[in-house]
Protein backbone atom coordinates (compact mmCIF):
# COMPACT_ATOMS: atom_id res chain seq x y z
CA UNK A 1 0.00 0.00 0.00
CA UNK A 2 1.29 3.34 -0.98
CA UNK A 3 1.78 6.01 1.64
CA UNK A 4 -0.72 8.77 1.15
CA UNK A 5 2.03 11.60 1.99
CA UNK A 6 5.19 9.95 0.38
CA UNK A 7 2.37 9.50 -2.52
CA UNK A 8 1.17 12.84 -3.23
CA UNK A 9 2.86 15.31 -5.86
CA UNK A 10 3.86 18.78 -4.58
CA UNK A 11 3.03 20.89 -7.64
CA UNK A 12 5.55 24.10 -7.54
CA UNK A 13 3.97 27.09 -6.12
CA UNK A 14 4.89 29.48 -9.42
CA UNK A 15 2.53 27.08 -11.44
CA UNK A 16 -0.48 28.29 -12.90
CA UNK A 17 -3.43 26.22 -13.94
CA UNK A 18 -3.08 26.33 -17.57
CA UNK A 19 0.76 25.78 -17.27
CA UNK A 20 0.15 22.30 -14.85
CA UNK A 21 -2.44 21.01 -17.90
CA UNK A 22 0.33 22.18 -20.26
CA UNK A 23 2.82 20.07 -18.74
CA UNK A 24 2.88 16.39 -19.60
CA UNK A 25 4.70 14.86 -16.54
CA UNK A 26 1.81 16.80 -14.35
CA UNK A 27 -1.22 16.52 -16.40
CA UNK A 28 -4.39 14.28 -15.20
CA UNK A 29 -6.47 16.46 -18.25
CA UNK A 30 -10.31 15.54 -17.53
CA UNK A 31 -9.19 13.25 -14.52
CA UNK A 32 -8.44 16.38 -12.06
CA UNK A 33 -10.88 15.79 -9.13
CA UNK A 34 -12.87 18.80 -8.42
CA UNK A 35 -10.45 19.57 -5.23
CA UNK A 36 -7.83 19.82 -7.30
CA UNK A 37 -9.54 22.42 -9.69
CA UNK A 38 -10.57 24.33 -7.15
CA UNK A 39 -7.11 24.28 -5.71
CA UNK A 40 -5.35 24.82 -8.96
CA UNK A 41 -8.06 27.20 -10.94
CA UNK A 42 -8.53 24.61 -13.39
CA UNK A 43 -12.93 25.02 -13.19
CA UNK A 44 -13.62 26.55 -16.34
CA UNK A 45 -10.25 24.86 -18.36
CA UNK A 46 -11.81 21.83 -18.60
CA UNK A 47 -15.57 20.36 -18.81
CA UNK A 48 -17.11 19.70 -16.10
CA UNK A 49 -17.11 16.17 -15.73
CA UNK A 50 -14.39 14.21 -13.58
CA UNK A 51 -13.46 11.47 -15.77
CA UNK A 52 -11.47 8.35 -14.11
CA UNK A 53 -8.33 6.94 -15.76
CA UNK A 54 -9.88 3.61 -17.09
CA UNK A 55 -12.56 6.41 -18.77
CA UNK A 56 -9.69 8.42 -20.40
CA UNK A 57 -7.97 5.38 -21.30
CA UNK A 58 -11.64 3.76 -23.06
CA UNK A 59 -11.95 7.05 -25.00
CA UNK A 60 -8.44 6.84 -25.99
CA UNK A 61 -8.66 3.67 -27.15
CA UNK A 62 -12.13 4.22 -29.38
CA UNK A 63 -10.05 7.13 -30.75
CA UNK A 64 -7.15 5.07 -31.69
CA UNK A 65 -8.89 2.26 -33.19
CA UNK A 66 -10.72 5.05 -35.51
CA UNK A 67 -7.58 5.55 -37.54
CA UNK A 68 -6.93 3.70 -40.30
CA UNK A 69 -3.21 3.47 -40.96
CA UNK A 70 -0.70 2.92 -38.20
CA UNK A 71 1.42 5.76 -38.51
CA UNK A 72 -1.50 8.07 -37.59
CA UNK A 73 -2.27 5.86 -34.42
CA UNK A 74 1.41 6.37 -33.79
CA UNK A 75 1.68 9.57 -34.12
CA UNK A 76 -1.86 10.32 -32.30
CA UNK A 77 0.08 8.40 -29.10
CA UNK A 78 3.03 10.14 -29.39
CA UNK A 79 0.77 13.45 -29.10
CA UNK A 80 -0.92 12.03 -26.09
CA UNK A 81 3.10 11.18 -24.52
CA UNK A 82 4.06 15.03 -24.85
CA UNK A 83 0.12 15.61 -23.75
CA UNK A 84 -0.62 13.29 -20.79
CA UNK A 85 2.10 11.22 -19.51
CA UNK A 86 0.58 9.25 -17.16
CA UNK A 87 -2.71 8.53 -19.56
CA UNK A 88 0.03 7.16 -22.15
CA UNK A 89 1.77 4.80 -20.29
CA UNK A 90 -1.48 3.68 -18.54
CA UNK A 91 -3.19 2.89 -21.93
CA UNK A 92 0.23 1.29 -23.68
CA UNK A 93 0.64 -1.34 -19.96
CA UNK A 94 -3.20 -2.26 -20.81
CA UNK A 95 -2.58 -2.73 -24.15
CA UNK A 96 0.50 -3.82 -24.79
CA UNK A 97 -0.22 -6.60 -27.12
CA UNK A 98 -2.10 -3.99 -29.48
CA UNK A 99 0.01 -1.02 -28.80
CA UNK A 100 3.73 -2.42 -28.69
CA UNK A 101 3.46 -2.94 -32.35
CA UNK A 102 2.91 0.88 -33.00
CA UNK A 103 5.27 2.81 -30.20
CA UNK A 104 7.58 0.14 -31.22
CA UNK A 105 8.90 -1.74 -34.17
CA UNK A 106 7.36 -1.90 -36.63
CA UNK A 107 5.84 0.79 -36.88
CA UNK A 108 8.39 3.44 -35.11
CA UNK A 109 10.54 3.03 -37.80
CA UNK A 110 7.53 4.47 -40.37
CA UNK A 111 7.91 6.73 -37.29
CA UNK A 112 11.20 7.71 -37.78
CA UNK A 113 10.80 8.17 -41.45
CA UNK A 114 8.35 10.66 -40.87
CA UNK A 115 9.93 12.59 -37.88
CA UNK A 116 9.93 15.65 -39.19
CA UNK A 117 6.55 15.85 -40.52
CA UNK A 118 5.41 14.54 -37.04
CA UNK A 119 6.81 17.03 -35.19
CA UNK A 120 5.45 19.08 -32.67
CA UNK A 121 6.33 19.21 -29.37
CA UNK A 122 10.20 18.75 -27.54
CA UNK A 123 10.69 15.70 -26.04
CA UNK A 124 14.45 14.71 -24.79
CA UNK A 125 17.74 16.44 -25.68
CA UNK A 126 18.62 17.63 -29.41
CA UNK A 127 22.23 17.84 -29.43
CA UNK A 128 24.01 19.15 -33.19
CA UNK A 129 27.32 19.21 -33.92
CA UNK A 130 27.42 23.35 -34.08
CA UNK A 131 26.54 23.28 -30.74
CA UNK A 132 29.17 21.25 -29.50
CA UNK A 133 30.08 24.00 -27.23
CA UNK A 134 27.07 24.22 -25.32
CA UNK A 135 26.45 20.52 -24.38
CA UNK A 136 26.64 21.45 -20.22
CA UNK A 137 24.27 24.77 -20.57
CA UNK A 138 21.62 22.42 -22.57
CA UNK A 139 22.12 19.52 -20.24
CA UNK A 140 22.04 22.02 -17.31
CA UNK A 141 18.04 22.21 -18.22
CA UNK A 142 16.24 21.78 -14.73
CA UNK A 143 14.03 19.24 -16.52
CA UNK A 144 16.33 17.27 -16.84
CA UNK A 145 17.14 17.42 -13.10
CA UNK A 146 15.79 13.52 -12.03
CA UNK A 147 17.20 11.76 -15.00
CA UNK A 148 18.52 7.87 -14.67
CA UNK A 149 18.09 6.76 -17.96
CA UNK A 150 19.72 7.66 -21.09
CA UNK A 151 19.40 5.96 -24.37
CA UNK A 152 21.05 8.01 -27.33
CA UNK A 153 21.77 7.46 -30.75
CA UNK A 154 23.09 9.65 -34.19
CA UNK A 155 20.46 8.19 -36.27
CA UNK A 156 23.10 6.28 -38.63
CA UNK A 157 21.64 2.19 -38.31
CA UNK A 158 17.57 2.68 -37.38
CA UNK A 159 16.45 -0.48 -37.72
CA UNK A 160 17.65 -2.15 -40.88
CA UNK A 161 16.64 1.37 -42.18
CA UNK A 162 19.75 2.66 -42.32
CA UNK A 163 20.51 6.57 -42.09
CA UNK A 164 17.36 8.60 -40.66
CA UNK A 165 19.34 11.36 -39.49
CA UNK A 166 17.26 13.18 -36.71
CA UNK A 167 14.49 11.13 -37.34
CA UNK A 168 16.40 8.22 -35.40
CA UNK A 169 15.18 10.10 -32.31
CA UNK A 170 12.23 8.28 -32.73
CA UNK A 171 13.98 4.89 -31.75
CA UNK A 172 15.45 6.56 -27.96
CA UNK A 173 11.58 7.59 -27.59
CA UNK A 174 10.06 4.58 -28.40
CA UNK A 175 13.14 2.20 -26.04
CA UNK A 176 12.43 4.70 -23.23
CA UNK A 177 8.44 4.08 -23.38
CA UNK A 178 9.21 0.46 -23.08
CA UNK A 179 11.65 1.23 -19.95
CA UNK A 180 9.05 2.49 -18.27
CA UNK A 181 5.91 0.72 -19.58
CA UNK A 182 7.15 -2.99 -18.78
CA UNK A 183 10.60 -1.86 -17.01
CA UNK A 184 8.68 0.77 -14.46
CA UNK A 185 11.51 3.17 -14.90
CA UNK A 186 9.58 6.87 -14.37
CA UNK A 187 9.07 8.91 -16.86
CA UNK A 188 10.58 11.91 -15.58
CA UNK A 189 14.25 10.08 -15.06
CA UNK A 190 14.00 9.10 -18.52
CA UNK A 191 15.79 11.16 -21.20
CA UNK A 192 16.33 10.44 -25.24
CA UNK A 193 19.06 11.49 -26.80
CA UNK A 194 19.99 12.50 -30.20
CA UNK A 195 23.61 13.19 -31.38
CA UNK A 196 22.67 15.44 -34.36
CA UNK A 197 26.58 15.05 -36.65
CA UNK A 198 24.43 15.39 -39.97
CA UNK A 199 23.57 12.70 -42.28
CA UNK A 200 24.50 11.21 -45.48
CA UNK A 201 21.06 10.30 -46.86
CA UNK A 202 20.51 12.36 -49.75
CA UNK A 203 16.94 11.92 -49.78
CA UNK A 204 16.59 13.83 -46.46
CA UNK A 205 19.19 15.94 -47.40
CA UNK A 206 16.93 16.79 -50.14
CA UNK A 207 13.60 16.96 -48.06
CA UNK A 208 12.50 20.93 -47.48
CA UNK A 209 10.32 19.56 -43.71
CA UNK A 210 13.60 18.16 -43.00
CA UNK A 211 14.08 19.69 -39.12
CA UNK A 212 17.61 17.81 -38.66
CA UNK A 213 21.28 19.71 -39.49
CA UNK A 214 21.38 19.66 -43.03
CA UNK A 215 24.76 18.74 -43.33
CA UNK A 216 26.89 15.80 -44.67
CA UNK A 217 27.55 13.15 -41.75
CA UNK A 218 30.43 14.16 -39.96
CA UNK A 219 33.43 11.64 -39.05
CA UNK A 220 36.39 10.91 -37.95
CA UNK A 221 38.30 13.05 -35.01
CA UNK A 222 35.38 15.92 -34.88
CA UNK A 223 32.99 12.95 -34.38
CA UNK A 224 34.78 11.22 -31.39
CA UNK A 225 35.76 14.84 -29.82
CA UNK A 226 31.78 15.22 -29.78
CA UNK A 227 31.08 12.06 -28.64
CA UNK A 228 34.10 12.55 -25.62
CA UNK A 229 32.42 16.05 -24.83
CA UNK A 230 29.34 14.67 -24.62
CA UNK A 231 29.81 11.68 -22.27
CA UNK A 232 32.09 13.85 -20.36
CA UNK A 233 29.20 16.31 -19.87
CA UNK A 234 26.59 13.40 -18.77
CA UNK A 235 28.70 12.01 -16.61
CA UNK A 236 29.10 15.29 -14.52
CA UNK A 237 25.86 16.10 -14.59
CA UNK A 238 24.25 12.55 -13.95
CA UNK A 239 27.36 11.12 -12.28
CA UNK A 240 25.26 7.85 -11.59
CA UNK A 241 23.10 7.59 -14.79
CA UNK A 242 22.83 4.37 -17.07
CA UNK A 243 23.03 4.81 -20.65
CA UNK A 244 21.94 2.98 -23.52
CA UNK A 245 23.47 3.02 -26.76
CA UNK A 246 21.12 2.18 -29.65
CA UNK A 247 21.15 1.98 -33.72
CA UNK A 248 24.69 3.03 -34.03
CA UNK A 249 26.11 2.21 -37.50
CA UNK A 250 28.90 -0.83 -37.38
CA UNK A 251 31.79 1.07 -38.04
CA UNK A 252 30.67 3.14 -34.42
CA UNK A 253 28.93 0.90 -32.14
CA UNK A 254 31.71 -1.17 -30.89
CA UNK A 255 34.28 1.10 -30.84
CA UNK A 256 32.07 3.38 -28.60
CA UNK A 257 31.18 0.56 -26.23
CA UNK A 258 35.11 -0.53 -25.80
CA UNK A 259 36.11 3.56 -25.47
CA UNK A 260 33.23 4.18 -22.67
CA UNK A 261 32.16 0.94 -20.79
CA UNK A 262 34.69 1.61 -17.72
CA UNK A 263 34.07 4.73 -17.87
CA UNK A 264 30.23 4.85 -16.80
CA UNK A 265 27.57 2.39 -16.55
CA UNK A 266 26.64 1.71 -20.12
CA UNK A 267 25.82 -0.54 -22.93
CA UNK A 268 24.83 -0.87 -26.36
CA UNK A 269 21.45 -2.75 -26.89
CA UNK A 270 22.23 -3.67 -30.47
CA UNK A 271 25.18 -5.80 -29.48
CA UNK A 272 24.55 -6.68 -26.10
CA UNK A 273 21.05 -6.72 -25.30
CA UNK A 274 20.04 -8.33 -28.49
CA UNK A 275 22.94 -10.98 -27.78
CA UNK A 276 21.05 -11.78 -24.29
CA UNK A 277 17.28 -12.27 -25.74
CA UNK A 278 18.96 -14.51 -29.04
CA UNK A 279 20.92 -16.69 -26.01
CA UNK A 280 18.12 -16.66 -23.25
CA UNK A 281 15.67 -17.57 -26.79
CA UNK A 282 18.09 -20.42 -27.93
CA UNK A 283 18.77 -21.46 -24.66
CA UNK A 284 15.03 -21.99 -24.30
CA UNK A 285 14.92 -24.09 -27.78
CA UNK A 286 16.74 -26.75 -26.40
CA UNK A 287 14.00 -27.69 -24.90
CA UNK A 288 12.47 -28.20 -28.46
CA UNK A 289 14.76 -29.92 -30.11
CA UNK A 290 16.78 -31.95 -27.86
CA UNK A 291 20.21 -31.23 -29.08
CA UNK A 292 22.12 -29.42 -25.94
CA UNK A 293 24.20 -26.14 -26.45
CA UNK A 294 27.67 -27.78 -26.44
CA UNK A 295 26.02 -29.68 -30.01
CA UNK A 296 24.84 -26.56 -31.53
CA UNK A 297 26.46 -25.64 -34.37
CA UNK A 298 25.65 -21.81 -35.04
CA UNK A 299 24.90 -19.61 -38.73
CA UNK A 300 24.83 -16.01 -38.69
CA UNK A 301 23.88 -14.28 -41.14
CA UNK A 302 25.18 -10.26 -41.05
CA UNK A 303 28.34 -10.26 -38.85
CA UNK A 304 27.66 -6.92 -37.75
CA UNK A 305 26.83 -5.22 -34.37
CA UNK A 306 24.24 -7.77 -33.70
CA UNK A 307 25.53 -10.44 -35.20
CA UNK A 308 28.77 -10.22 -33.08
CA UNK A 309 27.16 -9.47 -30.50
CA UNK A 310 25.03 -12.57 -30.43
CA UNK A 311 27.85 -14.97 -31.29
CA UNK A 312 30.13 -14.13 -28.55
CA UNK A 313 27.37 -14.23 -25.81
CA UNK A 314 26.33 -17.81 -27.24
CA UNK A 315 29.88 -18.68 -27.28
CA UNK A 316 30.24 -17.25 -23.72
CA UNK A 317 27.41 -20.10 -22.78
CA UNK A 318 28.88 -22.65 -24.54
CA UNK A 319 32.32 -22.17 -22.75
CA UNK A 320 30.01 -22.01 -19.63
CA UNK A 321 28.54 -25.64 -20.00
CA UNK A 322 31.92 -26.56 -20.20
CA UNK A 323 33.15 -26.56 -24.13
CA UNK A 324 36.65 -26.17 -24.56
CA UNK A 325 37.10 -22.27 -26.22
CA UNK A 326 38.83 -23.06 -29.18
CA UNK A 327 36.15 -26.17 -29.92
CA UNK A 328 33.36 -23.35 -29.09
CA UNK A 329 34.86 -20.79 -31.68
CA UNK A 330 34.84 -23.56 -34.49
CA UNK A 331 30.77 -23.88 -33.90
CA UNK A 332 30.42 -20.67 -35.66
CA UNK A 333 29.56 -19.39 -38.82
CA UNK A 334 28.97 -16.13 -39.60
CA UNK A 335 28.25 -15.20 -42.90
CA UNK A 336 28.81 -11.59 -44.39
CA UNK A 337 28.46 -9.34 -47.48
CA UNK A 338 31.35 -11.25 -48.92
CA UNK A 339 30.53 -14.44 -47.28
CA UNK A 340 31.47 -16.66 -44.71
CA UNK A 341 34.16 -14.79 -42.23
CA UNK A 342 37.62 -16.83 -42.87
CA UNK A 343 40.88 -15.94 -42.04
CA UNK A 344 42.86 -14.21 -44.04
CA UNK A 345 39.88 -12.32 -45.33
CA UNK A 346 40.86 -8.04 -45.81
CA UNK A 347 38.86 -5.83 -43.92
CA UNK A 348 38.09 -7.86 -40.89
CA UNK A 349 36.77 -5.93 -37.73
CA UNK A 350 38.33 -6.53 -34.34
CA UNK A 351 35.05 -7.87 -32.97
CA UNK A 352 33.93 -9.73 -36.30
CA UNK A 353 38.08 -11.84 -35.10
CA UNK A 354 37.04 -13.90 -32.83
CA UNK A 355 34.49 -16.11 -35.52
CA UNK A 356 37.01 -16.42 -38.48
CA UNK A 357 37.01 -20.18 -39.33
CA UNK A 358 40.33 -21.34 -40.55
CA UNK A 359 40.98 -22.09 -44.07
CA UNK A 360 41.54 -25.60 -43.98
CA UNK A 361 38.50 -26.51 -42.07
CA UNK A 362 36.00 -25.11 -45.08
CA UNK A 363 38.91 -26.82 -47.92
CA UNK A 364 37.10 -29.82 -48.77
CA UNK A 365 33.40 -27.82 -48.64
CA UNK A 366 31.59 -28.18 -52.41
CA UNK A 367 30.94 -24.45 -52.78
CA UNK A 368 29.22 -23.10 -55.47
CA UNK A 369 31.10 -19.78 -56.23
CA UNK A 370 34.50 -17.86 -55.72
CA UNK A 371 32.96 -16.61 -51.79
CA UNK A 372 31.25 -19.12 -49.41
CA UNK A 373 27.69 -18.03 -49.24
CA UNK A 374 24.43 -18.64 -47.00
CA UNK A 375 23.43 -22.16 -48.55
CA UNK A 376 27.04 -23.42 -48.40
CA UNK A 377 27.44 -23.07 -45.05
CA UNK A 378 24.39 -24.68 -44.17
CA UNK A 379 24.70 -27.46 -47.00
CA UNK A 380 28.46 -28.06 -45.64
CA UNK A 381 28.15 -27.00 -41.86
CA UNK A 382 25.12 -27.97 -41.36
CA UNK A 383 24.07 -25.77 -38.72
CA UNK A 384 21.38 -26.29 -35.77
CA UNK A 385 20.78 -22.61 -35.82
CA UNK A 386 20.81 -19.78 -38.38
CA UNK A 387 20.27 -16.83 -37.48
CA UNK A 388 19.41 -13.57 -39.27
CA UNK A 389 20.66 -10.02 -38.59
CA UNK A 390 21.50 -8.94 -41.66
CA UNK A 391 18.55 -6.26 -42.41
CA UNK A 392 18.51 -8.30 -46.13
CA UNK A 393 14.48 -8.88 -46.48
CA UNK A 394 13.87 -12.87 -47.93
CA UNK A 395 16.92 -13.52 -47.28
CA UNK A 396 16.15 -16.80 -45.77
CA UNK A 397 14.32 -17.84 -49.19
CA UNK A 398 12.77 -21.30 -49.46
CA UNK A 399 16.53 -22.99 -50.81
CA UNK A 400 17.78 -21.79 -47.53
CA UNK A 401 14.82 -22.91 -45.29
CA UNK A 402 14.49 -26.15 -47.20
CA UNK A 403 18.33 -26.91 -46.53
CA UNK A 404 18.08 -26.04 -42.79
CA UNK A 405 15.00 -28.18 -42.63
CA UNK A 406 16.72 -31.41 -44.53
CA UNK A 407 19.80 -31.50 -41.95
CA UNK A 408 17.65 -30.90 -38.78
CA UNK A 409 14.52 -32.51 -37.45
CA UNK A 410 14.02 -28.88 -35.60
CA UNK A 411 15.84 -26.55 -37.53
CA UNK A 412 16.23 -23.19 -35.21
CA UNK A 413 15.04 -20.46 -37.60
CA UNK A 414 15.79 -16.70 -36.10
CA UNK A 415 15.20 -13.72 -38.57
CA UNK A 416 15.76 -11.05 -36.33
CA UNK A 417 16.58 -7.82 -38.82
CA UNK A 418 13.45 -5.14 -37.94
CA UNK A 419 11.21 -3.82 -38.95
CA UNK A 420 8.97 -6.26 -40.85
CA UNK A 421 10.01 -5.27 -43.86
CA UNK A 422 13.64 -6.49 -43.42
CA UNK A 423 12.83 -9.31 -41.59
CA UNK A 424 15.30 -12.18 -43.46
CA UNK A 425 12.13 -14.46 -43.60
CA UNK A 426 8.21 -14.45 -43.13
CA UNK A 427 7.63 -17.23 -40.40
CA UNK A 428 4.57 -17.98 -42.19
CA UNK A 429 7.05 -19.35 -45.37
CA UNK A 430 9.42 -21.01 -42.78
CA UNK A 431 6.67 -23.03 -41.09
CA UNK A 432 5.83 -24.25 -44.43
CA UNK A 433 8.79 -24.92 -45.85
CA UNK A 434 10.17 -26.49 -42.82
CA UNK A 435 6.97 -29.06 -43.01
CA UNK A 436 6.20 -27.23 -39.64
CA UNK A 437 9.21 -28.62 -37.85
CA UNK A 438 11.16 -25.04 -37.56
CA UNK A 439 11.83 -23.85 -34.40
CA UNK A 440 11.09 -19.43 -35.08
CA UNK A 441 11.83 -16.75 -33.56
CA UNK A 442 11.12 -13.13 -35.36
CA UNK A 443 13.07 -9.40 -34.15
CA UNK A 444 9.15 -7.83 -35.29
CA UNK A 445 5.74 -9.14 -34.49
CA UNK A 446 4.14 -11.44 -37.22
CA UNK A 447 0.74 -12.47 -37.43
CA UNK A 448 0.17 -16.45 -35.49
CA UNK A 449 0.59 -19.70 -37.21
CA UNK A 450 -1.55 -22.36 -37.53
CA UNK A 451 -0.21 -25.19 -35.91
CA UNK A 452 -2.04 -28.60 -35.35
CA UNK A 453 -5.27 -26.41 -36.43
CA UNK A 454 -4.44 -24.36 -33.52
CA UNK A 455 -2.96 -20.25 -33.22
CA UNK A 456 0.64 -20.32 -32.85
CA UNK A 457 2.36 -16.78 -31.49
CA UNK A 458 5.15 -16.29 -33.19
CA UNK A 459 7.74 -15.39 -30.49
CA UNK A 460 9.38 -12.05 -30.63
CA UNK A 461 12.77 -12.60 -30.04
CA UNK A 462 13.76 -8.87 -29.66
CA UNK A 463 16.23 -7.30 -27.09
CA UNK A 464 12.82 -5.11 -25.68
CA UNK A 465 12.47 -9.00 -23.42
CA UNK A 466 16.16 -7.48 -22.37
CA UNK A 467 17.08 -3.64 -21.67
CA UNK A 468 14.16 -2.64 -19.43
CA UNK A 469 15.14 -5.26 -16.84
CA UNK A 470 18.68 -5.01 -17.45
CA UNK A 471 18.10 -0.65 -16.99
CA UNK A 472 16.18 -1.44 -14.07
CA UNK A 473 18.09 -4.01 -12.30
CA UNK A 474 21.47 -1.28 -12.99
CA UNK A 475 19.43 1.62 -11.49
CA UNK A 476 17.72 0.05 -8.49
CA UNK A 477 21.19 -1.24 -7.66
CA UNK A 478 23.20 1.61 -8.71
CA UNK A 479 25.46 -0.20 -10.60
CA UNK A 480 28.79 1.45 -11.55
CA UNK A 481 29.13 -0.36 -14.37
CA UNK A 482 27.39 -3.35 -16.88
CA UNK A 483 29.12 -6.37 -17.57
CA UNK A 484 28.74 -9.21 -20.36
CA UNK A 485 28.75 -11.32 -17.26
CA UNK A 486 25.31 -9.36 -16.44
CA UNK A 487 23.88 -9.50 -20.10
CA UNK A 488 24.49 -13.58 -19.06
CA UNK A 489 22.60 -13.29 -16.30
CA UNK A 490 19.92 -12.01 -17.78
CA UNK A 491 19.90 -14.16 -20.70
CA UNK A 492 19.62 -17.15 -18.41
CA UNK A 493 16.70 -15.16 -16.58
CA UNK A 494 14.79 -15.24 -19.60
CA UNK A 495 15.28 -19.10 -20.64
CA UNK A 496 13.71 -20.18 -17.08
CA UNK A 497 10.98 -18.26 -17.74
CA UNK A 498 10.72 -20.18 -21.11
CA UNK A 499 6.80 -22.12 -20.90
CA UNK A 500 8.62 -24.33 -23.36
CA UNK A 501 10.38 -25.42 -20.37
CA UNK A 502 7.79 -26.98 -19.13
CA UNK A 503 6.06 -28.21 -22.27
CA UNK A 504 8.05 -28.59 -25.66
CA UNK A 505 5.03 -27.54 -27.81
CA UNK A 506 4.92 -24.13 -26.33
CA UNK A 507 6.71 -20.93 -26.48
CA UNK A 508 10.02 -20.33 -26.55
CA UNK A 509 9.15 -16.37 -24.92
CA UNK A 510 6.44 -15.13 -22.02
CA UNK A 511 4.20 -13.38 -24.04
CA UNK A 512 4.67 -9.71 -24.70
CA UNK A 513 1.76 -8.97 -22.27
CA UNK A 514 4.53 -10.57 -19.69
CA UNK A 515 7.00 -8.04 -20.27
CA UNK A 516 6.67 -6.10 -16.72
CA UNK A 517 7.18 -9.33 -14.85
CA UNK A 518 10.21 -10.55 -17.05
CA UNK A 519 11.78 -7.33 -16.65
CA UNK A 520 11.38 -7.69 -12.89
CA UNK A 521 12.86 -11.64 -13.23
CA UNK A 522 15.87 -10.19 -15.26
CA UNK A 523 16.28 -7.10 -13.19
CA UNK A 524 16.67 -9.37 -9.96
CA UNK A 525 19.32 -11.76 -11.92
CA UNK A 526 21.29 -8.46 -13.65
CA UNK A 527 20.99 -6.95 -9.94
CA UNK A 528 22.71 -10.21 -7.98
CA UNK A 529 24.87 -10.25 -10.37
CA UNK A 530 26.03 -6.67 -10.18
CA UNK A 531 26.04 -7.85 -6.15
CA UNK A 532 28.36 -10.75 -6.96
CA UNK A 533 30.53 -8.53 -8.96
CA UNK A 534 31.41 -5.93 -6.27
CA UNK A 535 29.70 -2.92 -8.75
CA UNK A 536 26.87 -1.99 -6.81
CA UNK A 537 26.27 0.50 -3.31
CA UNK A 538 23.87 -0.16 -0.86
CA UNK A 539 22.26 -3.31 -1.42
CA UNK A 540 23.05 -7.10 -0.94
CA UNK A 541 21.79 -10.24 -2.71
CA UNK A 542 18.77 -10.20 -0.36
CA UNK A 543 17.41 -6.72 -0.73
CA UNK A 544 17.96 -6.91 -4.80
CA UNK A 545 14.82 -7.80 -5.01
CA UNK A 546 12.95 -5.37 -2.32
CA UNK A 547 15.53 -2.50 -4.23
CA UNK A 548 14.01 -3.84 -7.92
CA UNK A 549 10.07 -3.49 -6.64
CA UNK A 550 10.68 -0.68 -4.94
CA UNK A 551 12.06 1.45 -7.79
CA UNK A 552 9.33 0.78 -10.02
CA UNK A 553 6.59 3.49 -11.14
CA UNK A 554 3.72 2.69 -12.08
CA UNK A 555 0.91 4.89 -14.35
CA UNK A 556 -2.00 5.66 -11.72
CA UNK A 557 -2.89 9.37 -10.76
CA UNK A 558 -1.61 10.67 -7.21
CA UNK A 559 -3.35 13.39 -5.89
CA UNK A 560 -1.94 17.23 -6.34
CA UNK A 561 -1.12 19.99 -3.20
CA UNK A 562 0.84 22.71 -3.99
CA UNK A 563 3.82 23.09 -2.46
CA UNK A 564 4.49 25.16 0.75
CA UNK A 565 0.13 24.56 1.30
CA UNK A 566 0.26 22.18 4.56
CA UNK A 567 -3.40 20.92 3.30
N1 LIG B 1 15.63 -8.52 -32.92
C1 LIG B 1 16.36 -7.65 -32.27
O1 LIG B 1 16.23 -7.47 -31.05
C2 LIG B 1 17.38 -6.84 -32.99
C3 LIG B 1 17.43 -6.81 -34.34
N2 LIG B 1 18.38 -6.07 -34.96
C4 LIG B 1 18.31 -5.97 -36.41
O2 LIG B 1 19.45 -6.56 -36.98
C5 LIG B 1 19.78 -5.89 -38.17
C6 LIG B 1 21.27 -5.57 -38.16
O3 LIG B 1 21.60 -4.75 -37.07
P1 LIG B 1 23.15 -4.47 -36.74
O4 LIG B 1 23.89 -5.72 -36.57
O5 LIG B 1 23.19 -3.47 -35.66
O6 LIG B 1 23.59 -3.78 -38.10
P2 LIG B 1 25.06 -3.81 -38.75
O7 LIG B 1 25.03 -2.85 -39.89
O8 LIG B 1 26.07 -3.64 -37.69
O9 LIG B 1 25.18 -5.31 -39.30
C7 LIG B 1 24.53 -5.80 -40.44
C8 LIG B 1 25.52 -6.65 -41.17
O10 LIG B 1 24.88 -7.31 -42.25
C9 LIG B 1 25.77 -7.20 -43.37
N3 LIG B 1 25.10 -7.39 -44.64
C10 LIG B 1 24.53 -6.47 -45.45
N4 LIG B 1 24.08 -7.06 -46.58
C11 LIG B 1 24.40 -8.36 -46.47
C12 LIG B 1 24.22 -9.47 -47.33
N5 LIG B 1 23.61 -9.35 -48.52
N6 LIG B 1 24.70 -10.67 -46.94
C13 LIG B 1 25.30 -10.81 -45.75
N7 LIG B 1 25.51 -9.79 -44.89
C14 LIG B 1 25.05 -8.58 -45.25
C15 LIG B 1 26.31 -5.80 -43.22
O11 LIG B 1 27.42 -5.58 -44.05
P3 LIG B 1 27.71 -4.06 -44.56
O12 LIG B 1 28.10 -3.30 -43.34
O13 LIG B 1 28.80 -4.25 -45.54
O14 LIG B 1 26.44 -3.57 -45.17
C16 LIG B 1 26.64 -5.79 -41.74
O15 LIG B 1 27.88 -6.38 -41.49
C17 LIG B 1 18.87 -4.67 -38.25
O16 LIG B 1 17.81 -4.93 -39.13
C18 LIG B 1 18.33 -4.53 -36.86
O17 LIG B 1 17.03 -4.01 -36.85
C19 LIG B 1 19.35 -5.39 -34.28
C20 LIG B 1 19.33 -5.36 -32.93
C21 LIG B 1 18.28 -6.05 -32.17
C1 LIG C 1 15.41 -3.97 -31.75
C2 LIG C 1 16.56 -3.14 -32.08
O1 LIG C 1 17.23 -2.63 -31.19
C3 LIG C 1 16.89 -2.93 -33.45
O2 LIG C 1 16.27 -3.51 -34.34
O3 LIG C 1 17.83 -2.15 -33.68
MG1 LIG D 1 18.46 -1.11 -31.93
Amino acid sequence: MADPAKDTVCVPAALSGYQILCDPRLNKGTAFSDEERDRFGLHGLLPPNVATMDGQIARRLTALRSFSTDVERYSFLRDLQDTNETLFYGLLSNNVKELLPIVYTPTVGAGCRHFSQLFRRPRGVFLSLPHRAHIRQILANPHFDRTEVIVVTDGERILGLGDQGVGGMGIPIGKLALYTACGGIAPATALPIFLDVGTDNEYILKDPLYVGWRHSRVRGQEYDDFIEDFIAAVHERWPHVMLQWEDFAKSNATRLLERYRDRLCTFNDDIQGTAAVATGTLLSAINVTGVPLTEQRIAVFGAGSAGCGIAALIMAAMIDAGLPAREAARRFYLVDRDGLLLEGMPDIASFQRPFLQPRDAVASWQRSGDRIGLLDVIENAKPTALIGVSAQTNAFNETVVRAMAAHNKHPIIFPLSNPVSCAEADPADVERWSEGRAVIGTGSPFPPLMRGGESFSVDQTNNSYIFPGVGLGAVATQAARITDTMFMAAAKALAELSPAKRNPQANLLPPVTALRDVAISIAVAVGKQAVAEGLTSGVTADTVEAAVHAKMWTARYRPYRRAGAND
